[in-house]
């Protein structure tokens, strides 16, 4: 069959109809013949096995059972019928149950006759029974096709009412195989396939559905998940390298006078071996006559400030002018004062722009930046509003993108007629399986290294009831000139929850650490911003001691001398939070700890977390947990990409299966970027087609 009769309406699929038709549309998304062919099964029972009723055990497992109905009587109940059969082998009595359906049964079931029945069996009122079993006549069994390993389709059993059971669904799939003769197109290459071993398509469908033994669905299953990832992955490579030929970049071929200076004169540290090489990077990027979009991940404190400036020098030595984009006003002060800071005597100039500025200010620094006399600027998405323009911006670095919308982020990619050079930062390490699918088609450099002299952070994690002792502990750290924060997750109580919230927290501490001995700063998300301002300024400058926060302060925030982070109802964070907030301290040369706070009372997976952070700082194996235990869909950022829509392939489990894929996916572009040569038809022909669709799999079989 080809692929365009496997777009036929599902509702010509013998077996369907109206009905069914307008099921498997509106709940599995079921439109064609194809969308069926690729429903897979997400697991499969093993039917080599029977049971004898005297053998089960009560864990409500799948069993398979041969025996006799011999009886069969309606049981009045107050919420309605339930037809009760007794069911018995040579071993014992059970009973199967049905609470729809019950006519048909009464009327179509043989007493006294084998039959083979199938499903979940429960421990009910002292016995076994089983409800709304899948029966067949033991003689039709035998004579049947037998499923050895029979699949089981998702969401199935939210449909059972609907008359869609599992048994249903693979019937249609068996119909669509009679029909087309399980003969469908090849969509990988002979050479992919001879180099992988993997199992031509048709059997590849074939046994994903229907089985014949352990080892084929398991070549099934590569087989599928390998096309999944590698269409994927050829999508966002061959989109790069579309990107590189297409996009013509500003050429920053000089390193001049001002990163030279800047070098000798004014670092005031050495670089670390990965921000050296994470600049040679960007300087060939910069110097490749390709728009750069690079992807710059570095751990909390690895150092990114330096390469961003750095980056800026480089754009301003060319004549250009560059701007960093932060997502929250805190960061895009810390940002200008630190850069000001690196920058003194310099002789560049720089602005700072955000929602706070007033109007008055504003008009100054747009004709300034219009006029080109202004180098640098520093701001919030204040900086996409349509009166920002520049004489010539040749470079855009944008901190925690994720915290930006695409939208966003395009308008000031079109500040200019050509597109400035991206640079994207991120401190939310991704673990390196997800970065490949998420930004699969940025370049990625990681600053890996932390600067020297870091001591690593003590964590440890202390109940509630030890608050005295912690709170002793920040006694003594404040009495050594040390700074604490101390950070909640809410602002407000909330009503269903006993989590203590900001402001109780606050008072409490107040009186625990009262004036004139202990200043106080307190900032949260409902403060104006410019209160906000003034108490973070505070804690900068050391006039308080303690910083009482919520999240607030999560990303970014640099102050060396707090050298505590106490995190309150520790257990409500998920772990690249709790990551980034302990972040905040570690800053400086002195000894850190982090302390997580939490009631007695904590879920399996709160104390993963826990204790994932007391064994570990590093960000990278601290996102790889979080990544097993939440999975994918709620790493930052990824709902919105759909990359992660998977069908088959698991992007956690089949981490291993994705690096083949993104490997074949290069070679396969180094070798021929256009997919002209003759060898790789199929592939042109099914990538072709991917433009038109948003789900790969609606054209890959
Ligand atoms: N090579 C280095 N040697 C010594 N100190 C360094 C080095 N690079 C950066 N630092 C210092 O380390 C601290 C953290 O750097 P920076 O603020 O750039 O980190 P970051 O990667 O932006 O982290 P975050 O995302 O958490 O803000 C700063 O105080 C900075 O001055």
């Amino acid at each position: 069959m080809n692929a365009n009769s496997l777009q036929t309406p599902i509702v010509y699929l013998k077996g369907v109809g109206p009905n069914r038709a307008q099921t498997l549309q509106s709940e599995l998304g079921i439109h064609t013949f194809q969308d069926l062919l690729n429903l897979f099964p997400n697991r499969y029972i093993d039917k080599t096995r029977y049971y004898k009723i005297g053998q089960l055990q009560r864990s409500n497992a799948d069993v398979q059972i041969i025996g006799k109905v011999v009886h069969i009587k309606t049981v009045e109940q107050k919420k309605g019928k339930r037809l009760v059969a007794s069911f018995v082998d040579e071993t014992g009595e059970m009973e199967l149950v049905w609470f729809r359906g019950q006519k048909w049964i009464r009327e179509n079931l043989k007493l006294n006759t084998p039959y083979v029945i199938f499903g979940k069996c429960n421990w009910f009122n002292g016995k076994f029974s089983m409800p709304h079993p899948e029966m067949e006549l033991l003689k039709d069994h035998e004579q049947g096709l037998k499923v050895l390993m029979q699949p089981v389709y998702p969401s199935t059993e939210k449909l059972n009412n609907k008359g869609i059971t599992n048994r249903v669904i693979s019937k249609l799939v068996q119909q669509i195989f009679i029909e087309t003769k399980g003969k469908f197109t090849e969509t990988l290459s002979e050479k992919l396939m001879f180099e992988l071993k993997l199992i031509p398509k048709s059997e590849a469908l074939f046994n994903i559905h229907f089985p014949k033994n352990q080892e084929l669905l398991a070549k099934a299953q590569f087989r599928l998940k390998f096309e999944e990832l590698f269409y994927i992955q050829l999508q966002l490579i061959a989109k790069n390298m579309l990107h590189k030929q297409k996009i013509k970049g500003f050429n920053f071929d000089q390193v001049g006078v001002l990163f030279n200076d800047f070098y000798k004169n004014h670092l005031p540290f050495e670089l670390t071996g990965a921000q050296k090489r994470v600049i040679k990077e960007i300087r060939a990027d910069l110097g490749s006559n390709a728009q750069m979009n690079r992807l710059l991940q570095g751990d909390v404190g690895s150092g990114k400030t330096i390469v961003a400036v750095m980056t800026m020098l480089l754009a301003i030595d060319n004549g250009f002018q560059a701007c960093l984009m932060a997502p929250t006003e805190i960061l895009a002060n810390q940002h200008y004062t630190g850069i000001v800071e690196l920058l003194e005597g310099t002789g560049i100039n720089c602005a700072l722009l955000t929602g706070s500025v007033k109007q008055a200010h504003r008009r100054p620094i747009h004709e300034k930046l219009e006029s080109g006399e202004l180098n640098i600027i520093i701001g919030t998405h204040a900086l996409l509003e349509d009166k920002v323009k520049f004489k010539n911006l040749g470079l855009a670095i944008v901190d925690e993108q994720h915290r930006f919308g695409v939208a966003q982020r395009s308008k000031l990619w079109h500040k200019n007629q050509i597109p400035p050079h991206i640079l994207i930062m991120t401190a939310t390490p991704i673990p390196r399986t997800l970065a490949m699918s998420l930004y699969g088609d940025l370049d990625v450099s990681i600053i890996d290294e932390l600067p020297p002299g870091r001591k690593p952070i003590k964590t440890v994690h202390r109940y509630d009831s030890n608050r005295l002792k912690v709170f002793q502990f920040i006694r003594d750290e404040i009495k050594k000139g040390r700074q604490i924060y101390i950070v909640y997750p809410l602002i407000q109580e909330s009503e269903a929850l006993d989590y203590k919230d900001l402001m109780d927290g606050y008072e409490s501490i107040a009186r625990d650490f009262p004036l004139p001995d202990y200043q106080i700063s307190i900032v949260h998300g409902q403060m104006k911003p410019a209160d906000k301002d003034y108490e973070m300024e505070r804690f900068v400058k050391g006039e308080t001691q303690i910083m009482v926060a919520t999240t607030v302060i999560e990303v970014g925030v640099n102050v060396p001398n707090a050298s505590v982070m106490i995190i309150e109802s520790a257990e409500r964070f998920g772990l690249s939070q709790l990551h980034q907030l302990r972040g905040r301290v570690g800053r400086g040369a002195d000894q850190s700890f982090c302390i997580l706070m939490t009631g007695h009372k904590l879920s399996t997976e709160a104390k993963t977390r826990l204790q994932t952070m007391a064994h570990t700082n590093d960000g990278f194996e601290i996102a790889e947990v979080d990544l097993k235990l939440r999975g994918p869909g709620d790493i930052m950022g990824t709902q919105q990409s759909g990359v992660l829509n998977l069908k088959i392939a698991d992007i956690v489990k089949d981490n291993d299966i994705l690096k083949t894929a993104r490997y074949h996916a290069i070679q396969l572009l180094k070798d021929d970027p256009g997919l002209e040569k003759p060898e790789n038809m199929a592939i042109r022909h099914t990538y072709a087609q991917l433009a038109k669709y948003k789900n790969i799999w609606n054209y890959i079989s």
